[in-house]
């Protein structure tokens, strides 16, 4: 069984962690939500080796210098932008809610008042190093399957519950300037400084899409995947804000670019690795241009002599998602014994 330890037992293994941090390079990874399983996978992928010790948030790597730091999602991109982390995995739609959040503190001219004036002397924000695949959804606004509201220009003035404040305020601050405008006629779409948000967008930590239905609310701003939460919750999409998908960042001054690179690769393999499978047969030589037209391979298809006169066997790389229908048209081009095989790994492409 299990017994809860001490807290001290906790803090005292979270000193050694930190007191082991120094020379290795820190890689933040979602501590907890809808991307920490799919970031364990690719990890594991990259053989990134490490024991999470129950409710440690750091964990040293016994294979490589680097220690991963489990964040919430929201808060990788403050920590890999101000470069207190090195690498980051994280959602994009996290990164735009950052980036709009310094936007905003700098149309505030609050940056220039020392606010994080030690993580200023450093170069500020994060690089996108590759899209991993997974992740997938939209930010959208929603608003009550029944009621008035048709598109986002019908929430301006009202209250939009969120937990992109940032995004939002954005959001509606284009739309208020565009309806201004086109009132006004003017042509100028320059956001001017310091301009009140009409719109009252009021910050929700999470379940933001109960906000309506209990009054909080007119409409919110809120992930959507498959529609089935905002369905339930009787509201509908108007518009959507940002599509997003998780991604690798990186700090724009890693503590080592070397290794970062390195890592980058490892996982680049493994996010190939997921979305192609390798594709063999055998096809008679005369048909071999028509064979790998079908299947052109990443950089070109793998082609053998057959120990038979006039046949040659083939190998490609395909996309996974697209293999039933090559496979279809390899057997109308002629190709035999055709196998497709898993790929574990890759490198070099
Ligand atoms: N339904 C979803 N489908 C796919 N990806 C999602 C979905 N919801 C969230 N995400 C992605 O996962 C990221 C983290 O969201 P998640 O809801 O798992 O966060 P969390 O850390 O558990 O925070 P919270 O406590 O606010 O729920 C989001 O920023 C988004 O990129
Ligand atoms: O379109 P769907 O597939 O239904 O997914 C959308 C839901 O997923 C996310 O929440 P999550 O379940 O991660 O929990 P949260 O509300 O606590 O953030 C998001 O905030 C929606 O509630």
């Amino acid at each position: 069984m299990d017994l809860p330890r001490p807290a001290y037992t906790i803090i005292a293994q979270e000193l050694t962690a930190f007191s082991s941090l120094e020379g290795r390079l820190l890689f933040a990874v979602p501590k907890k939500g809808r991307l920490l399983q799919a970031c364990l996978n690719l990890l594991e992928g990259a053989d990134i080796q490490f024991r999470r010790e129950n409710r440690l948030d750091i964990a040293l790597v016994k294979n490589l210098p680097l220690a991963l730091v489990f964040l919430p999602a929201a808060d990788i991109p403050t920590f890999v932008g101000e470069g207190r982390v090195d690498l980051g995995i994280t959602g994009h739609d996290q990164v735009q809610e950052h980036d709009a959040g310094v936007r905003a503190l700098a149309r505030a001219g609050r940056m220039s008042n020392g606010l994080n004036s030690e993580a200023n002397s450093k170069p500020h924000g994060c690089e996108t190093v590759m899209d991993l695949g997974f992740g997938f959804c939209r930010l959208q606004v929603q608003a009550p399957a029944k009621g008035e509201y048709q598109e986002g220009r019908d929430l301006i003035g009202k209250n939009i519950g969120t937990s992109f404040v940032h995004l939002a305020q954005e959001y509606f601050a284009r739309l208020e300037q565009e309806q201004e405008q086109e009132q006004e006629g003017v042509t100028d779409t320059a956001q001017p400084a310091g301009r009140k948000l009409r719109t009252n967008i009021i910050e929700l930590s999470g379940s933001v899409e109960a906000a309506c239905a209990l009054g909080v609310a007119d409409g919110i701003v809120d992930l959507v995947e498959s529609g089935e939460t905002m369905k339930a919750a009787g509201l509908k999409a108007i518009d959507t804000v940002v599509e997003t998908s998780a991604i690798l960042i990186k700090s724009k001054a890693p503590s080592n670019p070397a290794l970062v690179e390195l890592i980058a690769a490892r996982i680049g393999g493994v996010i190939t690795a997921q979305k192609f499978v390798l594709c063999q047969y055998n096809v008679p030589r005369a048909k071999l241009a028509d064979a790998t037209k079908v299947t052109p391979g990443k950089r070109a298809a793998t082609v053998t002599a057959l120990d038979e006169e006039g046949w040659v066997a083939v190998s490609a790389m395909v996309e996974k998602k697209r293999i039933a229908l090559v496979m279809d048209s390899l057997v109308e081009v002629g190709a035999t014994d055709i196998i497709v095989l898993d790929i574990h790994n890759t490198r070099g492409g």
